[in-house]
């Protein structure tokens, strides 16, 4: 890892993960040494980590730490399950299994990434639980086979029950606590938001939910991590209430502090960041994503540097800017692809989703709406809905110079009649759906709407034109139709065959006005103001 990236913490390998893989497994010895108690904590608990080595490893995450520590509690409180939930690479994974390697806990996790359906879930833990291994020698099978929720109640309290009494014992030979703390056990659920993938009627959810109750075993703690908060898995209660952690997403600020941690030449570093830091945050805000992109434009924004340790003046930024300046444009389009279409899709899921259960609440997709689509993006989903659901005719008037929506006094100037047949007209076309636009239309609404806007789309444009090397309109315009293009790809948009008259492609927006709403909300603008009703 180069200094310049995101400090990592080696994760935890699971039983599950690493007994899983055959390739990893075959080779292994044939006589692998059989699990024990021991395993249960995590793997390096012997090399102790201090609070401070917590804190200091992942800045900015200080009161969700302490937050995680208190309601994990004394040695041997029960706890109330807890829903620890946060946007992508946040740290909830990272910092939650730090802090059981640091408190010697014994615990079970299983991901639902790695674990993608009810089965391979249920016999992950109990495989866990059970202390088998998977590997060649017994053909790499689980320890029990389980597909059924009510199978795997029966057999997972049993093996807490046998894992219980072992802790029991050995917390009462004095000897052994020093690498295992306390006669508590936990189960940590990653990636739950997963679940709902291969678990379209809920049920899986629902009894995960409920498995405390369930369970009704108080030395056994429940955690489930999540990307998503707890309302959008919106179950009917009637499960014992889930205590929520969060993990808000880093600001700008943070991600500042978190990547100029830990720097060599924090000058240099420092003016780099100055560079790359807002253009690439506007695109993502995911330390992973940001770290894979500033970590080889860092090495190329250092190769003028001939020493080591210098203090740059303004000379030496400008010709290091000069250097990096060409790479800023390829790499903002790369990392623009990466983060916006796992984005997209996301929203599409949610929105997909949403049209199938009408009763799940509204709030279920704030996280999702919230992620990091780039505010030009947002716009041109408005423009589209906008072409979509408008009439063309009414476009002069609902966008004048200003972009103003003064409709109603034009409307008043027209005759009548008229209006009448424009209506009538109008009203055919509402019927029919949503309507295919031109691009030019698109373009010239999204032009109108963000003149008017009351946020930085300019800035955002002047730093990413000055970025991409002064290429003015052409600069914007491919950024615009490199946006257009995902928003296609994710279906948010959709391109239909070129019209036999025009011989141009002509799109049509297929997002719901619920989530066009939503969108505008999110950017402040008066959507239903430039929407025409009847
Ligand atoms: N505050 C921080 N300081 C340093 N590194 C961090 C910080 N937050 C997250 N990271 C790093 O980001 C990476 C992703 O973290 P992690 O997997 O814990 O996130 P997550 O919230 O569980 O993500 P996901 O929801 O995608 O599973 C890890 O390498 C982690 O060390």
């Amino acid at each position: 890892m180069g200094k310049e990236e995101t400090p990592q913490i080696p994760r935890r390998t699971t039983r599950s993960s690493s007994s899983s893989n055959p390739i990893l497994e075959s080779t292994k010895p044939k006589t692998l040494k059989p699990l024990t108690l021991k395993d249960l904590v995590f793997e390096e608990s012997q090399n102790s980590i201090t609070l401070d080595n917590i804190f200091s490893a992942f800045p900015c995450r200080k009161n969700q730490i302490l937050e995680l520590i208190r309601f994990l509690g004394p040695l041997n409180s029960p706890l109330l399950p807890l829903v620890v939930y946060g946007g992508p690479c946040t740290g909830k994974t990272s910092i939650l299994l730090q802090i059981f390697r640091h408190l010697k806990r014994p615990f079970i996790y299983s991901s639902c990434r790695t674990c993608y359906s009810p089965r391979v879930l249920f016999e992950s833990i109990l495989n866990q639980l059970l202390l088998h291994r998977r590997f060649s020698v017994n053909g790499y099978s689980s320890v029990k086979r389980c597909e059924k929720p009510l199978d795997f109640v029966n057999f997972v309290k049993e093996a807490f029950v046998g894992v219980l009494d072992k802790l029991k014992e050995n917390s009462e030979k004095l000897m052994s606590n020093e690498v295992i703390n306390g006669r508590m056990m936990y189960l940590i659920i990653d990636n739950l938001e997963l679940v709902r993938e291969w678990d379209k009627s809920s049920q899986i959810l629902h009894f995960l939910f409920k498995l405390y109750d369930i369970l009704n075993m108080p030395e056994v703690g429940l955690i489930f991590i999540s990307s998503t908060s707890p309302d959008t898995y919106c179950l009917n209660a009637g499960y014992f209430e889930h205590v929520p952690v969060v993990f808000p997403d880093y600001t700008e600020d943070e991600l500042l502090q978190i990547f100029f941690k830990s720097q060599e030449n924090s000058k240099i570093y420092s003016s780099f960041l100055g560079v790359v830091q807002r253009p690439f945050s506007r695109i993502t805000k995911r330390l992973n994503e940001l770290s894979t992109a500033f970590s080889p434009l860092y090495k190329k924004y250092c190769e003028p540097l001939t020493e080591v340790g210098v203090v740059p003046n303004e000379d030496i930024k400008r010709r290091l800017f000069s250097h990096i300046q060409p790479h800023l444009g390829p790499s903002l389009n790369e990392i623009f692809r990466v983060s916006c279409q796992p984005c997209l899709e996301g929203e599409m899921n949610a929105e997909k989703t949403r049209l199938k259960k009408s009763t799940w609440k509204l709030e279920a997709h704030q996280n999702d709406i919230d992620c990091h689509m780039s505010i030009s993006a947002k716009y041109l989903l408005v423009s589209a809905f906008l072409a979509s659901r408008n009439p063309a005719t009414l476009d002069a008037s609902l966008f004048d110079s200003t972009g103003g929506s003064d409709n109603r006094k034009r409307k008043r100037k027209n005759s009548v009649t008229s209006m009448e047949k424009k209506e009538t007209a109008e009203q055919e076309q509402l019927m029919k759906g949503p309507g295919t636009f031109p691009l030019e239309r698109l373009l010239a609404i999204f032009q109108c709407i963000t003149s008017v806007a009351e946020i930085d789309l300019d800035e955002e444009q002047v730093d990413n034109n000055s970025l991409i090397g002064q290429t003015g309109d052409g600069g914007l315009m491919s950024d615009v139709l490199l946006q257009l293009s995902s928003l296609c790809n994710a279906n948010f948009i959709s391109k239909g065959p070129s019209c036999p008259l025009e011989g141009s492609i002509r799109y049509r927006s297929t997002v719901s006005e619920e989530l066009a709403l939503k969108v505008a909300r999110s950017l402040k603008f008066p959507l239903s103001k430039y929407l025409y009703r009847r």
